[in-house]
């Protein structure tokens, strides 16, 4: 047995020696039958997903509206979560898509300014259930050995719980592997987006002269994506996942972003390959993607891509840059990656993870094409990769001339 493997360790039945402790109100049961008791908050019920873990130490807000994690449950390896509150401007997007939440302590009052409601009022409020009490080093350890698994997080205060049927909900949850969540959290219509990144004194301003057209295609985008091209002069038009090659071009773009989002790339792909595919004949286009569009960009082009053992998911993830030989320190949220030895000869790799030599990044030898798999808007995280937005600028303006 390894030194950090997990005490609760036990598989195929729910773990008996596991007893409910007086007052748990709420309990996580791992496909295994891995069995963590805990207090519930956010909405009462249950909720069964991939079980992943965050290791960013603030932007708790951001990345529970990041609808990159629809169809997981979010592990917070930081244990204070929640005691800034709530506000309305950190926000990825309104309606946050991820499944629950996993506290190590639970949620104090609210210590800021801005906050304008606590965490626990704004979970119920999006229905979203959560459990703090938890001992998250363990279910960390246990997903780093094992990988993400699927769990049920079940919350009833009146701590009456079947956890034979919870496990069962668990195990035969499909997985994200073959998943197609983009269709899910995508727009409904095509919209327009000019507000640019948060000033400590403006807060956030709307763009008053753009230089560029950009056409945002929408898996799933962090507001803050769409906040920094608007911040490089961009006035940009956000359509829906499913748009065809030929509706973003008559939009007459200076350039096309693929976004990030949720679920298999490879499944998103259906619709998003071909119409990357009719976009990659235009030889002049400029083309950004982060993290989704990356994957989709690199399966566009043939690459492959596979799902990661646990993924990356944290804001101080470094990666070198070949380009320029720097290395910046990232945010990241992805458990699905390119896989590098299936780069076709015209593309070049640009990025690589210094943790574990990942793909990172990729551009095209012979066309103004790239994308990251990591997340250079930094919300939360890191700025380091800003300078990706305004790359994307210059080749629009390159274009131009
Ligand atoms: N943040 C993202 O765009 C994530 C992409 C993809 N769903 C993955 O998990 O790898």
């Amino acid at each position: 047995m390894k030194s950090h493997e997990p005490p609760v360790a036990q598989t195929g039945a729910i773990d008996s020696a596991c007893q409910q402790p007086a007052g748990a109100t709420a309990v996580l049961v791992l496909a295994d039958g891995k069995v963590f008791w805990g207090m519930g908050l956010g909405a009462e019920g249950e909720a069964v997903a991939e079980v992943c873990f965050n290791t960013s130490m603030t932007g708790y807000q951001e990345i529970l509206t990041d609808p990159s994690y629809a169809g997981q449950i979010i592990t917070f390896t930081f244990p204070h979560i929640g005691n800034v509150g709530t506000n309305e401007q950190d926000i990825e997007t309104i309606t946050p898509s991820c499944r629950g939440a996993i506290f190590r302590v639970d949620i104090t009052q609210p210590s800021n300014w801005r906050a304008t409601r606590d965490l626990d009022t704004w979970l119920k409020s999006h229905n979203l259930s959560a459990i703090s009490g938890i001992d998250t080093r363990v279910l960390t350890r246990l997903i780093r050995d094992g990988g993400a698994p699927n769990g049920c997080i079940a919350h009833h205060p009146d701590g009456k719980f079947d956890l034979e049927a919870l496990r069962a909900k668990a195990a035969a949850w499909p997985g994200l592997n073959g998943m197609d969540l983009a269709r899910e959290v995508t727009c409904s219509q095509t919209t327009k987006w000019d507000e640019q990144r948060w000033d400590l004194e403006a807060g956030y301003t709307a763009l008053t002269d753009p230089e560029f057209h950009v056409v945002a295609v929408d898996f799933g985008a962090k507001r803050n994506i769409l906040r920094s091209l608007a911040s490089q002069g961009c006035r940009v038009t956000v359509v829906p996942a499913e748009t065809t090659a030929s509706e973003i071009l008559a939009h007459k773009p200076d350039g096309v972003f693929l976004s990030n989002g949720p679920g298999d790339p490879a499944a998103t792909g259906i619709y998003a390959i071909p119409m990357v595919q009719e976009l990659l004949t235009h030889k002049e286009l400029p083309i950004f993607g982060i993290c989704l569009g990356h994957q989709i960009l690199a399966l566009a082009l043939g690459a492959k891509t596979t799902k990661m053992h646990l993924g990356h998911r944290g804001a101080n993830h470094p990666v070198k840059d070949f380009t320029t030989n720097k290395v910046e320190i990232t945010s990241q949220n992805h458990g699905f990656m390119v896989d590098k030895t299936s780069l076709p000869a015209n593309v070049e790799e640009t990025h690589i993870s210094l943790f574990d030599s990942t793909n990172q990044g990729i551009r095209l030898k012979d066309r103004p094409v790239f994308s990251v798999q990591y997340h250079p808007e930094a919300s939360p995280g890191p700025q380091d990769s800003q300078y990706l937005f305004k790359r994307f600028r210059d080749l629009m303006a390159e274009r131009r001339k």
